[in-house]
């Protein structure tokens, strides 16, 4: 598209604001003006008397008595601020700047709609306790810039959010936001289980803003570097596309629940559960869990029967690779979601029975963990599944035998890019199902950062049941390399 651009005179000077399919642009030559000290504020922009950010950043654009409005997100400090940007005609011309703002909004908007109405649950004692200031000061500045609508609760004890999901209207919401951790993302997506019309409920997208101590789900759609970016999680919310994710049945003692995240047992399950008393370290308190049991060096004994779908690490690479090569418009085709029918139930459970003869393999030899999930990172530090693919309707299961300290703390270098898939000694499987029962008393089981009893359990998976709110139609793991790096062989 050629720029479409119009003459303003901004705080008396004059300014041009102009758009293309990709940005969004004010440029005003005179110093002093009220455009160039927003810029300022702003860092990594061209020049002091430039605003440009990509088209997508900017959230509401109107048009009124001969002045126009733009609200965007343009990073300062490297995280997404609002910027609000505005200018009169110099001579008239009312209902040009009216068509212009809302050529911008609706190119600006280009596939998604407008003015959302979100349910914001926000958990005031998610990971370092600050999530009522992250939403006051500000994800509700932005909402209220975009023109969105909402309606705020905070939650009030553990599992309120799941009983408030399993209420939730349908058609109501476009997404569920919420500023929490990860917690709050499982309590949800059980909630909706739990609704009258589950299926229905499950259509409604989550949207996550960042204010627990893992995180992993902000890790996994917003990419390293910006998840903790608050402005960014909340254009996420504004301008995410529903993306269908897989979900795991835990068929546990007779109860079903559902997992979005990940299941660990051992060490894994050890530096998160066993750490909860220092939450206020945020995510630090993993890397204390994971120094400890290197000291300890304890193994677990489990017996764990996986329902393959693929074992061969160059055929996950290869999938992964296609789906980086896809476009975003390609991803969110693929992956467009079915409509329920009126009272649709939750899919069956295919492998509830224990007779495991049909193309099951068996694991009984003593671990350090078991981890299996969706999405590659578990939290901010560790890439635990970096082939693991939004709703290809796999778990991606990691068995970490027993290894020396040294090869342990090797094996946790390069944690962050998913190093760890090729190292010799652990497995990894995508599955369908698998059963883990443990052949020791005590230990602890964590299912989405959140303690389960220590009890045999069925996980399954279910393709696309979920949805995310995404820019990207992918979880962003771009930091893992498709090719082993050099010291570490591929087993
Ligand atoms: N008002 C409340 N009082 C006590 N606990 C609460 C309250 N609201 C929510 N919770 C519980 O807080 C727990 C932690 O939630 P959340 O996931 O938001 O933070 P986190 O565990 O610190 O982050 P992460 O899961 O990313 O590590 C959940 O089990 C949730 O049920």
């Amino acid at each position: 598209m050629a720029a479409r651009a119009i003459e303003l005179v901004s705080n008396g000077v004059p300014a041009t604001f102009s758009f293309t399919d990709e940005t969004f642009l004010v440029d005003s030559t005179l110093p002093h003006s009220a455009v160039r000290l927003a810029l300022c504020a702003c860092s990594g922009l061209p020049s002091e008397s430039q605003l440009q950010v990509p088209l997508n950043s900017v959230i509401w654009a109107d048009a009124d008595g001969g002045k126009v409005r733009v609200h965007l997100l343009a990073k300062k400090h490297g995280r997404h601020t609002l910027v609000k940007v505005s200018g009169a005609a110099q001579d008239g011309g009312a209902s040009a700047l009216q068509e212009w703002a809302h050529a911008l909004r609706d190119a600006a908007y280009a596939g998604v709609n407008q003015k959302r109405y979100f349910l914001v649950l926000v958990n005031p004692h998610g990971g370092p306790g600050k999530a009522v200031s992250v939403f006051r000061e500000k994800v509700e500045p932005i909402l209220r810039a975009a023109q969105c609508m909402y309606e705020c609760q905070f939650t009030e004890y553990h599992q309120h959010a799941t009983k408030i999901a399993s209420e939730i209207p349908l058609d109501k919401y476009d997404a569920v936001i919420c500023i929490s951790g990860d917690g709050l993302v499982h309590e949800i997506f059980n909630g909706f289980s739990q609704h009258r019309e589950p299926m229905k409920a499950f259509r409604i997208p989550i949207a996550v803003v960042p204010a627990g101590s893992g995180n992993g789900t902000c890790m996994n759609i917003l990419g390293p570097g910006v998840d903790r970016d608050i402005g960014a999680a909340t254009l996420n919310a504004i301008k995410g596309r529903s993306m269908p994710v897989d979900l795991c049945s835990i068929l546990q003692d007779g109860k079903r629940s559902f997992s979005s995240m990940s299941q660990c047992v051992g060490l894994m399950a050890e530096l998160d559960l066993g750490t909860e008393h220092l939450r206020w370290m945020g995510s630090k308190r993993f890397f204390y869990g994971f120094l400890r049991g290197l000291i300890t060096h304890k193994l677990y004994h489990f017996s764990l029967s996986v329902k393959p779908i693929e074992t061969d690490k160059m055929k996950m690479i290869e999938s992964v690779r296609a789906s980086r090569e896809s476009s975003p418009a390609q991803r969110f085709e693929a992956r467009s979601k079915e409509v329920p029918e009126d009272g649709a139930p939750l899919p069956p459970l295919r492998y509830a029975s224990s007779d495991h003869s049909d193309g099951w393999i068996t694991f009984v030899d003593p671990i350090l963990f078991i981890y299996a999930g969706k999405g590659p990172y578990v939290s901010k530090d560790v890439m635990e599944f970096p082939v693991s693919l939004p709703s290809d309707g796999a778990i991606d299961i990691v068995i970490q035998p027993s290894v020396t300290r040294s090869d342990m703390y090797a094996g946790m270098s390069g944690a962050e890019r998913g190093e760890p898939f090729w190292l010799p000694s652990a497995k990894y499987i995508k599955a369908s199902a698998y059963r883990l029962k443990p052949l020791i008393p005590h230990g602890h089981l964590a299912i989405d950062g959140e303690r389960f009893p220590f009890t045999e359990y069925l996980a399954e998976v279910h393709q696309g049941l979920g949805a995310l709110l995404s820019m990207h139609g992918t979880y962003l793991a771009d930091d893992f390399s498709l090719n082993p790096p050099a010291k570490k062989s591929s087993r």
